[in-house]
């Protein structure tokens, strides 16, 4: 997968360009003016860059120069006006690796497009050394995650914005902190806006800051979030929930890295690297009117999709392993045996809510087996047997011409798989009782999760129903169906 730059001040003609190479499996991002082309051709990363000769802060041509001269530089390709045969001559003179002519269709940007690919592939494999990825706490060696890993690595090398998606709890906010830490900008920030829970009232003091005094309260000058990002990472969670007026002023932001803060009279700088993600669908809702399509494509230069559990279901061992580490930590007790009976329980069910709803589980099977030296699937949430011992039974007596998949999966090879033969009396005596706070705490989230999954289903996922009926602000619970993974989608209510 190669990463391609177009700077045109023509947006159709920026849309269509990027649409034909996201179609021939590319990473594409555009610019509309010359100096915003120039920061991200200078921030490097891209194989190749498009330039248009003619735009509205200066000309293309005398703009090569400087791109040419960073460290492995694009290929470009200019685009010149009907006849400009001076124009397709300097091109040429300044080093460009190809021009074409406007009006431009299809195939005359293709071919020369698939050929400087092929340069690019034999250049890169023969003289890139290859660099070691910091993996950040991601568990997986499933070809799914492997390929996420790779576009991370390329990512992290260029200041692209990148658009991850997945369902909840795939690790979108994990994947974003490793393209963060594997970047030149690992040494800054990185800025989590979480856009469900902004609150409505103080959303643009929240990301832009504000000056001493701008409204009731503002008994001092404060930094946003956009600002605190500067020089390194700004990562937009649940993106989609933004409102159109924000995406309008984030668009805004993004083009120029320039902002007011709430109450000033002049515009404040930020240098970020943008990592967006949403579990939601997003060109669907720019079809339904309720996601601008230019914020899309300026979000979307990089494109991440996370694989949910189910579809790498052979990741669940080493998940296990690691992630029940944590908790024996957590907990300050000894580390269980996992049974054959355990792994492929866990196999057999369809994780709606992914990793986060397997470290749940995880926390509540060993705080379940406290006194147990092994994992059993009888120490799985209650929740998670019953889907399980209903869609066995759906697919006892299902229809009998239908072939199910069968997914089989090893326990990790290094935790003991029998039980081991140990009398119950002496394991209870070998453990120790467990803090109050351990204790009341996997009591409370317990509770918790019971009330919220209660909640979702008599109010088939309205928030707003929710929140009367609760007592929680939009905020509060928010937080906590995403603690809790109780997916409100799950219960009729429209997306
Ligand atoms: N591949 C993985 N390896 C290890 N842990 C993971 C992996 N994927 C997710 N997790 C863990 O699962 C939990 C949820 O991850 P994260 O918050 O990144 O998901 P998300 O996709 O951003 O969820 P949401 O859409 O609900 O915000 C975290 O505890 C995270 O550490």
């Amino acid at each position: 997968m190669s990463n391609v730059l177009i700077i045109d001040d023509d947006q159709q003609m920026c849309t269509m360009l990027c649409d034909l190479v996201h179609h021939m499996d590319h990473e594409a991002a555009y610019a509309q003016t010359l100096a915003e082309g120039l920061r991200l051709a200078l921030s490097g990363g891209f194989d190749v860059v498009f330039l248009d000769v003619r735009m509205p802060d200066g000309n293309g041509l005398e703009a090569m120069k400087e791109i040419l001269e960073i460290d492995f530089p694009p290929e470009i390709i200019v685009m010149t006006g009907m006849g400009d045969s001076d124009g397709a001559e300097r091109a040429i003179r300044n080093g460009a690796w190809d021009y074409i002519q406007k009006p431009l269709s299809p195939k005359k940007i293709i071919q020369p497009l698939d050929r400087v690919l092929q340069y690019r592939d034999n250049i890169r494999t023969a003289a890139r050394p290859a660099r070691t990825l910091k993996r950040a706490g991601i568990v997986g060696n499933s070809h799914q995650v492997q390929e996420c890993l790779d576009t991370v690595a390329k990512a992290s090398q260029s200041l692209s914005n990148v658009l991850i998606t997945g369902e909840t709890g795939t690790g979108k906010e994990l994947f974003a902190r490793a393209i963060h830490a594997n970047s030149g900008r690992s040494r800054h920030r990185f800025v989590v806006v979480d856009c469900a829970a902004l609150p409505e009232t103080l959303v643009e003091s929240a990301l832009f800051g504000h000056e001493k005094g701008s409204f009731t309260g503002a008994d001092k000058a404060a930094e946003g979030l956009v600002g605190l990002a500067n020089g390194g990472t700004l990562f937009l969670d649940e993106v989609g929930e933004m409102n159109l007026n924000l995406q309008k002023a984030f668009l805004r932001v993004l083009q120029e890295r320039r902002y007011r803060p709430v109450g000033s009279k002049k515009e404040v700088e930020s240098d970020f690297r943008l990592v967006a993600a949403t579990n939601r669908k997003l060109s669907d809702m720019v079809r339904q009117g309720l996601f601008r399509e230019d914020l899309l494509y300026r979000l979307n230069a990089v494109s991440l999709t996370l694989p949910p559990l189910r579809e790498r279901l052979e990741d669940l061992p080493g998940l296990v392993k690691q992630l029940s580490a944590k908790v024996y930590g957590a907990l300050g007790i000894k580390p269980k045996g996992v049974s054959q009976d355990f792994i492929a329980a866990l196999g057999s069910y369809h994780w709606p809510g992914n990793v986060r709803e397997l470290v749940n589980t995880l926390e509540s099977s060993i705080s379940d087996a406290y006194y147990e030296p092994e994992l059993f699937s009888k120490h799985l949430p209650e929740q998670i047997r019953i889907t399980m011992a209903r869609s066995s039974v759906a697919e006892t007596f299902g229809d009998p011409g239908e072939e199910k998949e069968v997914v089989s999966v090893a326990a990790p090879a290094d935790l003991p798989s029998e039980p081991k033969p140990a009398a119950d009396a002496e394991v209870v005596s070998d453990l120790p009782l467990p803090t109050y706070k351990a204790y009341r705490e996997s009591v409370l989230n317990k509770a918790e999760k019971t009330y919220l999954q209660e909640l979702m289903k008599v109010t088939r996922g309205s928030i707003k129903d929710a929140c009367a009926i609760s007592g929680l602000g939009r905020t509060r619970l928010y937080t906590l169906l995403k603690k809790h993974s109780v997916d409100r989608m799950g219960w009729g209510v429209n997306a």
